[in-house]
């Protein structure tokens, strides 16, 4: 069990008394250390990953890899630089018990390693994660050839009947509501008896930034993928079924996490350099660096790190964001701080996250004499001088650091929960107030 750690007192969130300059070191990303921990737990020798995100999402997904019998030994790497973790890929094994806890990256890339499990495996976690969809991941599966036990919502709980393999083959689904169940099916595809095909049918698909991060980790573990980039068919992905090798990975920083110290930055004219930033990625944190500086920034990509700077000046954007929908309430945060109206559209998905972000953004600003509407798959946000107040998180971690954002340029802003960080980001109240100076 990782728990929910919810604080019901009030953050003070720091108001900034003058312009940033600080350096932070952001931790691991989640997209990566969850896909590189599947990864390693399907592959045919053990493998390494260094400077994994250790937070409730990843330790839930180490948990929920335990729980089905895989080793994983925690501790510093090979050359004793850093943390690293160890993963034994020593077999799937039920019965067992997952707790997704409010996981996407949990909830959608494990069922389809449970069907390979000898068992039952039973998921469940909290109240939210029973009203985010995972349709498309127990569709395929039952087209596939596993057995699953759920109410027919096509949600969580359910049990995986593990029969310690699977057909796989084609299957046709619609990802429109969520990346992650393309990049469920892919991750678990080399194992399957068939490998898989996927087809996505639906009219939109969003975060593709993260189906290609799960496509280029399959490739360097050694897996066949076809995608359509490399001249596949639109909408179809292709995975063909061998063994995948264990490898020795450097976890990159989260750039999504980053986000809140780049729009630091912006707000108060300062500067924040982020060491470590990769000079390519599939992150969808890297095109913080094409719209923040749209927004008024400006930035170096070093052999060091990313060196944002902000002028002093924050504009508005019209920007689809359909790509990078994670992105999205910290970009709402600054447009609501900017010197012209932004409309934020392509995000419609969001009201399926971690709680319905469009809803909580809208309510949020404007209880602090914000002036923000919701459209039908975005936000549009008319900058108005907003004032103090509390500003609740709907157990969202980037809810609590858009409102952080806020708090950089509104004295009295408090924000409810700001443990609520702990899902990506465990370090936040500190590395913010270090960043300040404080
Ligand atoms: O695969 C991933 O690691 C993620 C995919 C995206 O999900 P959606 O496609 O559901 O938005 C993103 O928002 C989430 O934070 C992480
Ligand atoms: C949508 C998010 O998370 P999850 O992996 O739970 O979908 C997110 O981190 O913004």
């Amino acid at each position: 069990m990782v728990p929910n750690t919810a604080d019901t007192a009030l953050w003070p969130a720091p108001h900034a008394s003058g312009a940033v300059d600080a350096t932070v070191h952001v931790p691991g990303s989640k997209s990566v250390t969850n896909r590189a921990l599947v990864l390693a737990a399907l592959a045919s020798e053990p493998g390494w990953l260094r400077r994994p995100l250790r937070s409730r999402d990843t330790l839930l997904m180490a948990g929920a890899l335990r729980a089905m019998g895989i080793e994983i030994e925690e501790g510093v790497g090979p050359d004793g630089t850093g943390e690293a973790w160890r993963v034994l890929p020593t077999g799937l094994r039920g019965p067992a018990t997952v707790d997704v806890g409010n996981a996407g990256t949990v909830m959608r890339f494990l069922p389809p390693v449970a069907a390979l499990a000898d068992g039952p495996v039973r998921f469940d976690g909290d109240p939210r994660s029973y009203e985010r969809p995972l349709n498309g991941v127990i569709d395929a599966l039952r087209q596939l050839g596993a057995r699953i036990d759920d109410d027919g919502r096509g949600a969580l709980p359910l049990t995986v009947h593990g029969g310690g393999a699977l057909d796989g083959g084609p299957v046709a689904i619609d990802a429109s509501s969520s990346s992650q169940f393309v990049s469920a099916l892919l991750l678990s595809g080399p194992r399957f008896n068939q490998g898989v095909e996927v087809r996505h049918t639906g009219a939109t698909l969003p975060s593709l930034p993260h189906i290609r991060m799960t496509v280029d980790m399959l490739r360097a573990v050694g897996a066949q993928v076809d995608t359509p980039e490399s001249g596949g068919e639109p909408n179809v992905w292709r995975v063909t079924p061998g063994a995948l090798l264990g490898r020795d990975l450097v976890i990159e920083p989260d750039l999504s996490n980053a986000q809140p110290f780049l729009a630091a930055a912006l707000v108060t004219g300062g500067r924040v350099t982020i060491p470590d930033w990769p000079a390519r990625t599939t992150q969808p944190g890297d095109r913080l660096r094409e719209i923040f500086t749209e927004m008024g920034g400006s930035c170096e990509l070093t052999e060091y790190g990313l060196v944002f700077t902000g002028s002093g000046s924050i504009h508005g954007i019209d920007v689809d964001l359909s790509e990078v929908g994670e992105l999205t309430p910290g970009i709402a945060a600054v447009a609501a701080l900017a010197d012209s109206p932004s409309t934020l559209r392509g995000v419609a998905h969001l009201r399926l996250h971690e709680t319905d972000r469009l809803a909580a953004l809208t309510k949020e600003i404007n209880e602090l004499g914000g002036d923000v509407t919701e459209t039908a798959d975005g936000l549009h946000i008319r900058p108005r001088r907003l004032h103090g107040g509390i500003f609740h998180t709907y157990d969202d971690h980037r809810m609590a650091t858009a409102g952080a954002i806020i708090g950089l340029a509104v004295e009295g802003v408090q924000i409810e929960n700001v443990a609520t960080t702990a899902k990506t980001l465990p370090d936040f109240p500190d590395l913010w107030t270090g960043m300040l100076g404080a």
